[in-house]
């Protein structure tokens, strides 16, 4: 399934199709660079420039923008259909549970696991199913609650953006729920990893809409990511 061959920045054509892809700023938008070359879409204008305060781009595809979010809107934007495809981390994808996205390639890139974490001296570490409540400092308050949840523990969310791994020790919570890769982050704050959540890597997701009333539009864009990533 072929797309048409667009020579780079062509005005787009009238009554071409708009298909936005919505790419995360930050470390998976460095790790899925060489994707998108090989997928042969190239962002156009300032894409690269980040003192540019632009957010929506032109690529080499007169019927394809992309735009530059923060990792967890990515998964908004595709749910709501302002943007139809997507590249966001499993992660965002389970905090959210939306129903409208479909994920149907896991990039391989971004690969980190979402763990509880808590301090190495806490004499009831290993028996968390034994309490009715506890802390939990985090930025995935979806994914925490479910987690004790099913434990039978009702989760106290405190609801941070970063440097969770402070909590425990000035306070706020008993435990936190986060991302861990190397666990250097752990280690360096006095934490340990107690239980993997789920592992995490980066997927390229669409609305299911979407992929319902372009069906041959997506699923190009679909074979032509799925081709880049077995290159
Ligand atoms: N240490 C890590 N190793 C590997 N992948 C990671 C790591 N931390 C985050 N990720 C992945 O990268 C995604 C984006 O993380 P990043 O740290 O770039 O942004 P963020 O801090 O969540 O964004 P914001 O700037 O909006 O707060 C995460 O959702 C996750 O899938
Ligand atoms: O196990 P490690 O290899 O130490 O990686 C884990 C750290 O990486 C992420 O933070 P990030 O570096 O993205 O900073 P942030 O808190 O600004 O999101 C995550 O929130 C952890 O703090």
């Amino acid at each position: 399934m072929d797309l048409p061959i667009t020579s780079p920045f062509l005005p787009r054509p009238a009554g071409a199709t708009d298909l936005i892809l919505a790419l995360p700023k930050g470390r998976i938008l460095k790790e899925v660079q060489p994707l998108l070359a090989r997928a042969g879409l190239v962002p156009g204008s300032d894409f690269h420039d980040e003192d540019s305060r632009h957010l929506r781009f032109p690529t080499n595809h007169p019927g394809m923008d992309v735009v530059r979010v923060r990792p967890f809107d990515v998964a908004t934007f595709v749910a709501h259909g302002g943007a139809q495809i997507g590249i966001c981390g499993a992660d965002v994808l389970m905090e959210f549970d939306y129903p409208e996205i479909y994920a149907p390639l896991d990039l391989g890139v971004g690969r980190c696991r979402v763990s509880v974490a808590g301090p190495a001296d806490d004499p009831l570490a290993e028996e968390v199913s034994r309490l009715s409540r506890i802390t939990v400092a985090t930025k995935y308050p979806g994914i925490a609650r479910r987690h004790f949840a099913a434990r039978g523990v009702q989760a106290e969310i405190v609801h941070l953006n970063g440097a969770m791994e402070l909590a425990p020790s000035l306070g706020l919570a008993r435990v936190i729920v986060d991302l861990v890769q190397t666990g250097s982050t752990l280690r360096a704050n006095g934490l340990v990893e107690r239980e993997v959540i789920a592992g995490v890597t980066s997927r390229l997701i669409v609305n299911r809409t979407a992929l319902k009333t372009e069906p041959e539009l997506i699923g190009a864009w679909l074979a032509r990511f799925r081709e880049a990533l077995s290159a």
